[in-house]
This record gives C-alpha cells, structure tokens and sequence, in this order.
C-alpha cells in the first residue's frame, strides 16, 4: 500500500490549466503548508484570489506573466527544463490579492502557499538575486537556490527553496528534523517536496521518520510525486546515473529554519 505521506499527480484540467497537485489543508491535513503544480499551454490563463495565504508563485519552466494589482511581471521564467540548474524567477504575493497567470510559453508553475501573517508588498523574486549554495561533502553534496529563505523579509511564514543531486549522492542528508517549535535548539516547519528526476523514468528514496518511529515511511519517489513532511527526518536517496530535483515549500508558527540532526547520523558531519 502506498505511504500517505507520497502524493502522485492528478490531472484537473480547469481551462486551459493542468491542476497537476493541489494540495491544500483540506488534502493533506497540514495546517500551514499548501503547494499546487499547475501546467499551462501557451496563452493559458490562471486567476486566484489569495484569503488569508500567501504565496510564492515560482516559474518552474516556462515564461509566464504575472499580474497582480498594478504590478506585471511581463515573461518571467529562465528555463525550459529545471534541469538547466540555473535559478529561475518568482513573485511573492500577500494574502487578499488576486493574481492573474498568462503563459507566454507552454509553463510549468507551482504556487507555495504558508499563512500570510502581514501584509507585504508583491514582489518579483528575480533569478538573478537567488542565492545559489553549494552544501555537503563526499556522497552528500547537493546544490540548493534559496528562493524565499528565512533571512529574506519578504514573506511571513513562507519558505521555497530547491535543490538539485546527484546521482549516488544524499541530501537532506545527515538526517534532520525541524518538527518541533522549541527555539533555539529547533523550529516547527512542515514541508513538502515536490520531486524531478532526470531521466523522468527513473526514482529517487525518501524516508520520512521520527525519533520513536511513530512515523516511519521510506518510499519510492517518482518524476513529479510529492512527498508531504508533517514530522521527522526526510532524507532523500539519488540512484546512481539520475538527478534529482525537489522543490519545497515550509512553514510554521515562526518563519525560523532551525533544523535538528539524527544524532545516529550527526557523525557524518564530523568526518575530514
Ligand atoms: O529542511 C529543508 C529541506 O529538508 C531541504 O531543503 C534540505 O535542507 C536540503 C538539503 O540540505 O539537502
């Protein structure tokens, strides 16, 4: 039986939108992470009205145009595949507005969505103002674009933030946990991944697990699955000759990444 934790696609078509996830509380049970995939033909148009979330709308692939209010954010998107691992652009948009999505190309486009805590300014994220960070060693090196970090003000609670690795390598890796609101050893965040793989035939593992194993899944994530992260350590797994790509999205009750190691693993970090 498959984890409740690994959602597969499932193709709404609203238009000429491809809903490919919507995952919203009423979906998944979280209280503060929402995420949707939204796939978009060339001139498609998407409009949503934001109430009390707000949301990062990443150009995944693609370019699209983004209007809210009387910002317009005319073709943004730097790739046709995530796989060009080059940071691509978003905009960040507080709740209580509407926004309007145009497809100038066939688009891929996930909208992150946390509690919008305050009101704050919409806001193109440009790709060339996405920190790009080079982490780990040995078998788990990874590289990740810190779209909405927790050093940038311009959200409330949300965090994005994507990371590419490569094939025999780990990341997310030693395990770590951020399931707790107890700063300043750690914060509360739920998560969600939203998996790539290249080659899309191939599959990367994730384990979800916590410290007394009340929750233990390890699974096996295709191209396009989420995986959702209530709790726990959430390690991921590249076979040898794929490369994995996840986008997650965060938050909790303090716009705060202060993750906790496995200390079974925390010895990884130690090693010259
Ligand atoms: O907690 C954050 C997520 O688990 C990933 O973004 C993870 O930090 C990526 C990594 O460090 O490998």
């Amino acid at each position: 039986m498959a984890s409740p934790l690994l959602r597969k696609p499932s193709l709404v078509h609203e238009g000429d939108a491809t809903i490919v996830h919507q995952l919203l509380a009423q979906d998944t049970g979280l209280e503060y992470v929402g995420f949707k995939m939204i796939d978009l033909k060339v001139k498609a148009r998407y409009e949503e009205t934001l109430t009390d979330q707000e949301c990062c709308i990443v150009a995944l692939t693609g370019r699209i145009t983004v209007s809210e209010g009387e910002h317009h954010f005319t073709g943004i998107g730097t790739r046709e595949s995530v796989f060009e691992k080059k940071p691509t652009d978003s905009v960040f948009v507080s709740g209580g507005k509407q926004f309007l999505l145009e497809a100038v190309t066939n688009a891929t486009v996930a909208l992150c969505y946390a509690p919008s805590l305050q009101q704050l300014p919409t806001r193109w994220i440009k790709a060339g103002d996405v920190g790009v960070e080079r982490r780990g060693k040995y078998q788990n090196q990874r590289m990740v674009h810190n779209i909405l970090p927790d050093s940038d003000p311009s959200a409330s609670s949300l965090l994005v933030v994507e990371v590419y690795t490569e094939g025999g390598h780990f990341s997310s890796y030693p395990p770590h946990k951020h399931d707790q609101d107890r700063l300043p050893e750690e914060s509360f965040l739920e998560e969600t991944y939203y998996h790539e793989v290249e080659p899309h035939t191939g599959f990367v593992f994730q384990r979800v697990y916590t410290d007394n194993r009340s929750l233990d899944e390890t699974m096996s994530v295709e191209h396009r699955d989420v995986v959702l992260v209530p709790a726990g350590y959430h390690p991921v797994g590249v076979p040898d000759g794929y490369t994995s790509y996840y986008l997650n999205v965060m938050a909790g009750p303090k716009r705060i990444w202060k993750f906790h190691n496995d200390p079974d693993h925390e010895w990884i970090l130690a090693r010259q």
